[in-house]
């Protein structure tokens, strides 16, 4: 069985208009896992609840298995990499070098090496004030930051948001470099599916504060096929997993299937055989998903 790294268990956090929760979750060990959802749909108070900036109002959240209701431990705290998504400005009259300076103090595995490789290669200009820096240099500062502390978990907050495409690309590889090298565990809010593409191991999907469930990227794509079979009306009726049809032609009907295993067995048993069959691209299935066609 896998390891949690993180776990929220029957987590609920009250906001002015909203509920989060009742969550269960779990954050695998050593995996990259994409949370995504609407806007609003609870993602960042999920990611700040697992960085403790907020605590549950019911249920508890556990690292490595322990849960620390009276504050997280300095070591634990310190293994723990948190970009949120909007910067406080307290930082904001400070150098750049005397914020490293402060977090490399702070964070006792902090490597000034990769902090400054990294800069450099996202072509930010050193010995600027924090609030000179424009919003996409900020957030790479934050990147770059992040990962020089070496952490065990890396929770980023919808990181791409502002950088430029050469920077995008060295962040991923670096987040994948974080998991594979290092045995980093990172759970990323986004909503860019070449981010999800390319990065993720596993996904959550959240509506409305509801966690509709954790799925393996692999796994989720193998579900989705568009087939095209001879119009059989009672067949397509007892379909499994159908969240789109519509007849093509006089004798030919077209439909999308999230359960491609079970619409497989049952072409198979009535000795049908698919015209054509394309497998989804994620976006597709990711799309399917937040409309409900999983809960089907
Ligand atoms: N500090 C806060 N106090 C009260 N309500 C809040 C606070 N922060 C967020 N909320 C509310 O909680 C809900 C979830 O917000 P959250 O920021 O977690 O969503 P999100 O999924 O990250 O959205 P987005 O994709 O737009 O970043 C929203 O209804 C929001 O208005």
């Amino acid at each position: 069985m896998e390891k949690a790294a993180l776990e929220w268990k029957q987590v609920v956090k009250k906001r002015d208009r909203m509920v989060l929760g009742p969550v269960d979750l779990k954050l695998y060990d050593n995996y990259v896992t994409a949370l995504i959802g609407r806007n609003g749909s609870g993602k960042s108070t999920l990611m700040k609840l697992a960085a403790q900036l907020i605590m549950p109002d019911e249920g508890e959240v556990t690292w490595y298995g322990q849960s620390y209701p009276q504050g997280l431990p300095t070591d634990v705290r310190a293994s723990i990499a948190y970009v949120p998504e909007n910067f406080a400005s307290e930082e904001d009259s400070l150098k750049m070098d005397d914020v490293a300076a402060f977090r490399a103090a702070w964070y006792p595995k902090w490597d000034w090496q990769r902090f400054e490789e990294l800069l450099n290669r996202f072509d930010v200009p050193g010995g600027k004030k924090m609030s000179k820096l424009s919003k996409g240099q900020r957030r790479k500062f934050e990147i770059a930051a992040a990962l020089a502390i070496r952490p065990k978990l890396l929770l980023l907050d919808e990181p791409s948001s502002g950088l430029d495409p050469f920077a995008w690309k060295t962040m991923m590889n670096e987040i994948r470099r974080c998991v594979d090298e290092d045995g980093a565990s990172v759970l990323l809010s986004t909503h860019i599916v070449e981010e999800v593409r390319r990065m993720a191991d596993y996904l959550v999907l959240i509506d409305k504060g509801r966690s509709l469930g954790l799925l393996e990227k692999d796994a989720l794509m193998d579900r989705g096929r568009e087939i095209w079979i001879g119009r059989d009306d009672e067949l397509l009726a007892e379909m499994p997993g159908v969240v789109e049809s519509a007849i093509e032609s006089e004798g030919m009907v077209r439909f999308v299937t999230l359960d491609y295993a079970g619409s497989s067995a049952l072409l198979d048993e009535a000795g049908v055989k698919p015209i054509r069959v394309r497998a989804l691209e994620l976006d597709e299935v990711m799309e399917h998903w937040m409309n409900g066609g999983l809960s089907n």
